[in-house]
Order: C-alpha cells, then structure tokens, then sequence
C-alpha cells in the first residue's frame, strides 16, 4: 500500500518536473524569438529609413552601404539568376562619400547587363485591327502568315522564386517597356536596373497579351519586392501590338508610365527576321517574304516583321487610353551612340534622380556596343548576350529602298503624332542615319 501511495506521488510529481521543465524551455525559446524578431525589426527600419534617405535626400558626406542594400542587391541577382548565369556576390562592408556611394551601388545593379540573354520575344500575332486611313491599305494586302517569331523565356511555364518576400512587398508595375520588338527594349532595362531606385522583373512576363486569365496576384507575384519610393517594371516588347494590351493596362493602372524604344522599321525587320533566321534557318529570304506581288511592288504589310514597324496605326490604339504625357519614346538608335543621352530622358520621365550617366558606359568595339562598366571587382564581361547585336544577312539595297517608300507615310504620321522626328529617312546613297543596314 505504502508502495503505491510513493510511487502515485513519484509518478504525480515526475510529470509536474517534466511539464515545468518543458515551460521553461518554451519561454526560454519564446524568450530567444522575440528578442530576435525585435532586433530584426529595429535592424529593417532604420536601414529602410536609412535607404530613402540615401538614395532621395543624399546630403549627408559618408555613410555606409547597408546591409539590407547588400542583401537587395543579392537577391535581385538570385531572381535574375534563376534564367541565367550563376554568380557568386562577394559582401563587403564599404565606406563611400555621398556620390561616390551612389555609383557604387549603381555599378553593383549592373550585374545583370551581362546576364542579359536572348530575351525573344513573340509578336503579337493577333491580326490588326487598323484604323484611320491607313486601314484599307493594310487590310488590301492583309494576309495571315506563317509567323516564324521565336518565343521568349515563357514564365507561364518557368517561375523565379520570390527571393525578396522579406524586404518590402510585391506591387504591380507603375511602368512598363511596352515595346517595340528589336528596338533595343533589353539594353534599356539593364540600363534602368542599375538605378537603385528600380526593380525589374528579368523574364518578358507576357501578361497583357499571352497571360491575362491569370489574374493581376499572378502578375504582381512575379514582381520583384520594393520598398517605398522605388519603382517596379518589365518589359514585354510584344504589347506594343496587341490590340488588347491599352484596355487592359488601363483598366489596371490609369497613371501607369509607358516606355516605347523605336527603330528605323526597316532595321527593325530585319532585326526580326534575323532573329527568327538564326533558329528556323530553313525560312525564305527577307526579300521574298517581304512582297506580297514584288513585280507589282506589293509590300506584304501582313508579315509581322513590317506590321510591327507601322508605329503609328499601333500608337492610335494606345492613344485612346493615354495621353501622351504618360508616353515616353526613346530612340533605338540613340540608345546605341548614346545610351546615357537616352537614360537622362528616361530617368526624367519617371521622376527618378538622373544617377545611370556615361560613368556607367563604355563602347565595347568587339561587341559593338555600349556595355556597361564593370566594377573593380568582377573580370566578367557587361555586354548583352550573342542574340542582341546580331550581324544582320544583307538585304538587296532594292527592297529597303521600297521598304523605305513603304513605311515614310506612316513614320511622318508617327513623327507628328509623338511631336518627335527620328529621322528615320533614307539619305542619298541609301544610308539612313543611325541604321546599320
Ligand atoms: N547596348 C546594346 N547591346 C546590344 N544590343 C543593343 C544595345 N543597345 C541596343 N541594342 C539593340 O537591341 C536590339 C534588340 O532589341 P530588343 O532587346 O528590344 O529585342 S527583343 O525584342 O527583346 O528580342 C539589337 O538588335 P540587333 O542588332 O538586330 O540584334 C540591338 O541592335
């Protein structure tokens, strides 16, 4: 009896041990966790603070590069990387005067000038529904053909992971690349990623014309995180023609900017075709898909090669959502003698602080290019992949001197609808300025 009377109080008295033993470890890690949530979230605010401050005000003489930027900037570069190369991101604690301090930061975005692949993207192959005069026209020679248009990284099917959640927080894009196709829509956005105050998405997401039905969280949840005051992006080259595209961006963002590279047309056919040349080698010559009837000097306006350079039947369907004001058209051919010129524009039009100058360039006579500046401490490259800057097959001098005739109607509407000449007229000798073809 005795025995059990102890052994009830033993067995009564052990699990007492064991439940106080298990509150203490609890409060004891509760303990742990709330110190630690509590350092974390004195550590973000003030580097938040500390960021605005910075990248905004920038009046103070020294300052370190914070943490959280360090972190940023190697999670940009993890979501980059997850459709391109891999990289190792050295940390380091760095100490710089105040401008000093911005380039730098600048010069470590640039990373992924060089990680910049063929992004290709589709043209729009809905059929166009031209207005205006120019309908007829266009109508007279409509003819659906086969579009040899390669696809870019489809992120319909390929996802980045979202490697920023814990810094700021996912948005919809308050502007966008719209287009053009071949206009140089991916040198601009590695130059505008170098701006700390900008955060991209890497891969075309293709919403507004390939990916709609997917809801806007799909959209926003591809967007990289941002903090206050910076502006989140993509560029989707193909939305420029999609009939859709204006209703839809509109009824998403009224104020939204948009940013629309454009080239010669002819160049920029010839761009296209190159591109779709370079995968499906076995496709007729330019100059036989570029006629309708080439004895009779009918153009096929039909081809998306050339449908896409008729700007400004494309620019009338944008303009019944936005006004102009909202719009901003940089050259394509500046961009390339250039790019800093093209980037103090584009930085002015979306109210960023001019910081990507011709410190961030340098023309890479190899690549033919501006590539951008490579920090000290990096021996890689920051030149655009193979697939842009292409050598482009030679074209009979007939064809784009027709090509030419065909499109000056319609670049001088264009020219007077955006009050901007680009001067995209043939000079005697067949030369037109800036073209390479
Ligand atoms: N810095 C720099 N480096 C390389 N290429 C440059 C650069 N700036 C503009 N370009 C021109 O960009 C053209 C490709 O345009 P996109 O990037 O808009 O092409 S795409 O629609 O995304 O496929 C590409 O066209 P191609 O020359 O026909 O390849 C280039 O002429």
């Amino acid at each position: 009896m005795a025995f059990w009377s102890s052994t009830s109080v033993l067995t009564s008295k052990v699990p007492r041990k064991i439940l106080f033993m298990f509150t203490l470890s609890l409060s004891v890690t509760y303990l742990f966790y709330s110190l630690m949530s509590c350092y974390n979230s004195q550590l973000q605010f003030p580097l938040q603070e500390n960021y605005v401050y910075q990248a905004r005000l920038v009046t103070e003489e020294t300052t370190f590069v914070t943490l959280r930027e360090k972190l940023y900037s190697t999670a940009s570069r993890a979501y980059f990387d997850e459709e391109l190369i891999e990289r190792t991101v050295t940390e380091q604690t760095l100490v710089f005067s105040t401008d000093k301090r911005d380039a730098a930061r600048a010069e470590e975005r640039t990373a992924g000038w060089d990680r910049a692949q063929a992004a290709t993207t589709t043209s729009s192959s809905s059929s166009s529904s031209f207005h205006s005069a120019a309908d007829a026209a266009a109508a007279a020679v409509e003819k659906e053909h086969q579009d040899f248009s390669t696809t870019d990284s489809d992120l319909s099917l390929r996802r980045a992971p979202n490697c920023t959640s814990d810094y700021g927080e996912k948005k919809l894009p308050q502007a966008i690349i719209i287009g053009v196709k071949k206009g140089g829509t991916r040198a601009l956005l590695e130059a505008l990623r170098v701006h700390p105050d900008v955060r991209a998405v890497g891969n075309e997401p293709h919403f507004f014309d390939r990916n709609y039905e997917r809801g806007l969280d799909w959209y926003r949840d591809l967007m990289p995180s941002t903090l206050e005051g910076q502006i989140t992006m993509e560029k989707t080259p193909s939305y420029f023609v999609t009939n859709s595209a204006p209703k839809r961006i509109h009824s998403m963002a009224k104020d939204i900017k948009l940013i629309i590279v454009v080239r010669n047309p002819v160049t920029r056919a010839i761009s296209d075709y190159t591109q779709t040349l370079s995968k499906k080698p076995e496709i007729p010559t330019f100059e036989v898909l570029a006629f309708k009837n080439r004895t009779l000097g009918l153009i096929d306006a039909s081809w998306s090669a050339l449908r896409i350079g008729i700007y400004a039947l494309h620019l009338e369907n944008w303009m019944q959502y936005f006004p102009l004001s909202q719009m901003h058209f940089v050259s394509g051919e500046r961009l390339i003698v250039d790019p800093a010129g093209e980037m103090a524009k584009v930085q002015d039009f979306l109210g960023l602080k001019r910081i990507v100058t011709d410190k961030h360039f340098y023309f890479n006579k190899t690549k033919g290019f501006p590539c951008l500046k490579k920090p000290e401490d990096s021996s890689t490259p920051r030149c655009l992949g193979k697939s842009k800057g292409r050598t482009h097959p030679k074209i009979d001098p007939d064809v784009i001197r027709r090509l030419h005739k065909f499109y000056k109607p319609f670049n001088n509407m264009f020219y007077q609808m955006t009050g901007q000449n680009f001067q995209w007229e043939m000079e005697e000798g067949g030369e037109s300025p800036g073209s390479r073809d």
